[in-house]
């Protein structure tokens, strides 16, 4: 048992007040306004920091992270065929594990606490390496169905294979989702069976979908159907989903988001970088859509900080409609962390809350850029002034994985030297 006092407590939908929490292994036995009664518990002083549940990154790929800046400025079919696939063809298990390495790292050190990851290349490793990091992720084998019939098959085993040998492992950190690529990469025989997978193993299905206007075009002349209506009519959205982008989607699509409880990862840079465009969310939030925040890769976006990305989220409708009020920063800040947890079907995870897992940041307030403050507008600094370098001390189910800002599960040197040794051998 340990206590962190000294703190103010800063939830979604709920005033920030001063406070403290008492963890127990790694759940939340007491999140509570004032001091504790000293009870010889060992207890660490917060000095005054903000305390927040740890943000929750709803889509990424963190094993292209070495493509950072590699293909800037371009438009997401282009960039796909001459940039991405023809370097991740290249990826051997060194790229991918440097890659992961340096998402990992990165996304501790911006305070990020759970995240979603679809990639086809060692995934197993990954997965295996997220019991000693301490990361809370949920991993999928993205699957794109192009090949032989064989190929195929073997994606689909590939994604059975992660479930069964690693879904709920990692002391419960570690989730296993379906994850195909998206409706123009997996025809509808494959895309079917990935639904049928995910159904059938209670998992959450999740790809990407209506990313570009090209994208639906093509759909249409293809299959004559919109692709958030496709994967309708193949059972997607019968269990557990979430769709990465749905930037060109219709108000009809999202009040069937709404009716089958389809969460949305939206991804404000990388969407605006690549141009595909800007996702309806207000109107998402507004018609009762469970919308969260993901980074995509570093490839699009570039950063995977999720402080930034839940900024460009609150502020981005604003600008679309031309009206500040269709969004607040509590929407966001929610998205971005219990949202995020609803998206992804973790429990107990997204809130600082008794019996609720122990996934928290630590905020230094002492910047000059988070100045004057008061109880009443720390949610609009977090929001709109904070940096992600203010971060001081991350946990995950309780163990302190960022202490003032050294990360203590990985070697930030190390994984600096080996990005940039397998980014060289890329040239
Ligand atoms: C097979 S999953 C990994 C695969 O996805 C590609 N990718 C990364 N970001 C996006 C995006 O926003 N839309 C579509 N595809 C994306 C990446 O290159 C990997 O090949
Ligand atoms: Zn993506």
């Amino acid at each position: 048992m340990k206590i962190l006092k000294n703190v103010v407590i800063v939830n979604p939908g709920e005033k920030p007040y001063k406070g403290f929490v008492t963890i127990e292994k790694d759940k939340f036995i007491s999140v509570s306004p004032g001091d504790p009664k000293s009870q010889g518990i060992p207890e660490e002083d917060g000095c005054g920091g903000w305390l927040l549940p740890g943000l929750v990154n709803t889509h990424g790929h963190a094993g292209s992270s070495i493509l950072r800046g590699a293909g800037d400025d371009m438009a997401l079919d282009t960039w796909l065929k001459t940039v991405m696939w023809p370097n991740e063809s290249k990826f051997t298990e060194e790229t991918v594990k440097a890659a992961t390495n340096l998402a990992m790292a990165e996304m501790i050190k911006s305070g990020t606490t759970t995240f979603l990851d679809m990639y086809h290349l060692f995934v197993d490793q990954f997965a295996e390496r997220i019991a000693d990091t301490g990361l809370k992720a949920v991993l999928g084998r993205g699957m794109i169905a192009f090949g032989t019939e064989e190929e195929k098959q073997s994606r689909l085993e590939a994604s059975k294979h992660l479930i069964q040998q690693f879904h709920g492992s990692a002391d419960g950190r570690l989730h296993i989702a379906v994850t195909p690529h998206a409706p123009y990469t997996c025809p509808p025989e494959f895309m079917l069976k990935a639904v049928e997978l995910a159904l059938d193993k209670n998992v959450l299905f999740h790809t990407h979908c209506a990313e570009t206007k090209k994208e639906v075009e093509e759909h249409y002349s293809t299959y004559g159907i919109h692709p958030v209506d496709h994967l309708h009519k193949l059972g997607a959205y019968s269990g557990k989903s979430l769709l990465a982008h749905a930037v060109h989607v219709t108000e009809a699509h999202i009040d069937l988001f709404a009716a089958h409880k389809v969460s949305i990862s939206h991804n404000p840079m990388s969407n605006l970088k690549l141009g595909s465009g800007i996702a309806p969310v207000a109107e998402m939030i507004k018609r009762k859509v469970n919308v969260s925040i993901g980074t995509d890769s570093t490839a699009s976006n570039n950063s995977l900080d999720m402080v930034e990305e839940m900024r460009m989220a609150a502020l981005l409708p604003k600008g679309r409609q031309e009206d500040p009020t269709v969004t607040n920063a509590d929407q966001s800040f929610s998205a971005a962390t219990v949202g995020g947890a609803r998206a992804l079907h973790l429990n107990k995870t997204g809130m600082l809350k008794p019996g609720w897992f122990a996934d928290m940041i630590l905020i230094d307030p002492k910047g000059l850029h988070l100045q004057p403050q008061s109880l009443e507008k720390i949610k609009s600094h977090i929001l709109y002034a904070m940096k992600s370098s203010d971060i001081q001390s991350v946990w995950i189910h309780g163990k302190q994985l960022l202490k003032n800002r050294e990360l203590t599960t990985l070697d930030e040197e190390k994984i600096i030297y080996e990005a940039n040794i397998q980014a060289q051998k890329l040239r």
